[in-house]
C-alpha cells in the first residue's frame, strides 16, 4: 500500500512515494535481529505503527517547499524581517534517530520586492526537516529555497539543534549544540548586517 501524504496540519498534499509495506517488512526484521518477537502481543501492530509514524516525520519527501510561496504580498517593506525560535524535529540520516531544536530565519525583501506570510518561513523549515537530513544541507537549503523563491535582499538561516545520535549513543553528550549557519546577499557583504540580525537571534529571550 502507497501512504498518502498529509501535512502537519493534516492537509493532503503532492502524491506519496512512501511503500507502507516495506517500511513493515523493515521494522519487521529489524525486531528479528535485535531477537525481538515481532509476533508477541505488544508487538504486533509495530510495523505499522512505525510505518504511519515515518509517513509523518518524512512527510517533506513528498512535499514541494515552492508551494508555500504561491502567495506573496506586494509591501514595500526593505528592511528585516525575522523568525526566529521556530521548533523543528529533523532525523539525522546517518542514524536515522532525531535531531531536533530551533530554527532563525531572516530576509530583507528586494527593493520593489513582495514579501511572504510569516507562517511559510515555518512551513519551509519542515518542509525540509522532514526528510533524512544533515543539519548544514537543512540550513542551506531554507537559505536557498527562499533566494529562489523571493529574491530578496539576502537571507540569513541559523539552526540550533541536539543529535540524538550524540546524546543516546557514541559518544553520549547529551546537552551539546550544534549550531549552523547559512548566509546570503547581503548578509554575505555586510559584517553591519548580518551582525544585526545575530544580535536580534541571539538576543535574551524575554516575554512580549
Ligand atoms: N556534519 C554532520 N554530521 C552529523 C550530523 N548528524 C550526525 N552526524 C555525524 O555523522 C557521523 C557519522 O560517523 P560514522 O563514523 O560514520 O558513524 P558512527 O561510527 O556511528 O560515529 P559516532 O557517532 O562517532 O559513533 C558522526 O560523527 C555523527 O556525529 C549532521 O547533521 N551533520
Ligand atoms: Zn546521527
Amino acid at each position: 500500500m502507497m501512504l498518502g501524504c498529509n501535512g502537519s496540519d493534516g492537509k493532503e498534499s503532492s502524491e506519496s512515494i512512501m511503500d507502507a509495506a516495506k517500511i513493515e517488512q523493515g521494522v519487521r526484521l529489524i525486531l528479528e535481529g535485535i531477537g525481538e518477537d515481532p509476533d508477541r502481543e505488544g508487538l504486533q501492530k509495530t510495523p505499522e505503527r512505525v510505518a504511519k509514524m515515518y509517513e509523518e516525520v518524512f512527510a517533506g519527501m513528498t512535499e514541494d517547499p515552492s508551494e508555500h510561496f504561491e502567495t506573496l504580498f506586494d509591501e514595500h517593506h526593505e528592511e528585516m524581517v525575522l523568525v526566529r525560535d521556530i521548533p523543528f524535529y529533523s532525523m539525522c540520516e546517518h542514524h536515522l534517530v532525531p535531531f531536533f531544536g530551533l530554527a532563525h530565519v531572516a530576509y530583507i525583501p528586494a527593493a520593489n520586492g513582495r514579501i511572504c506570510g510569516l507562517s511559510k518561513l515555518a512551513r519551509l523549515v519542515d518542509a525540509f526537516a522532514k526528510r533524512p537530513q544533515v543539519q548544514e544541507r537543512l540550513t542551506s537549503q531554507i537559505a536557498d529555497t527562499l533566494v529562489e523563491e523571493l529574491n530578496p535582499q539576502g537571507v540569513i538561516v541559523v539552526l540550533e539543534a541536539e543529535h540524538m545520535c550524540m546524546s543516546m549513543r557514541g559518544v553520549k553528550k547529551p546537552g551539546a549544540r550544534t549550531t549552523t549557519s547559512a548566509v546570503r546577499g547581503v548578509f554575505e557583504r555586510s559584517q553591519a548586517t548580518r551582525n544585526e540580525a545575530l544580535s536580534l537571534i541571539f538576543a535574551p529571550h524575554r516575554s512580549m
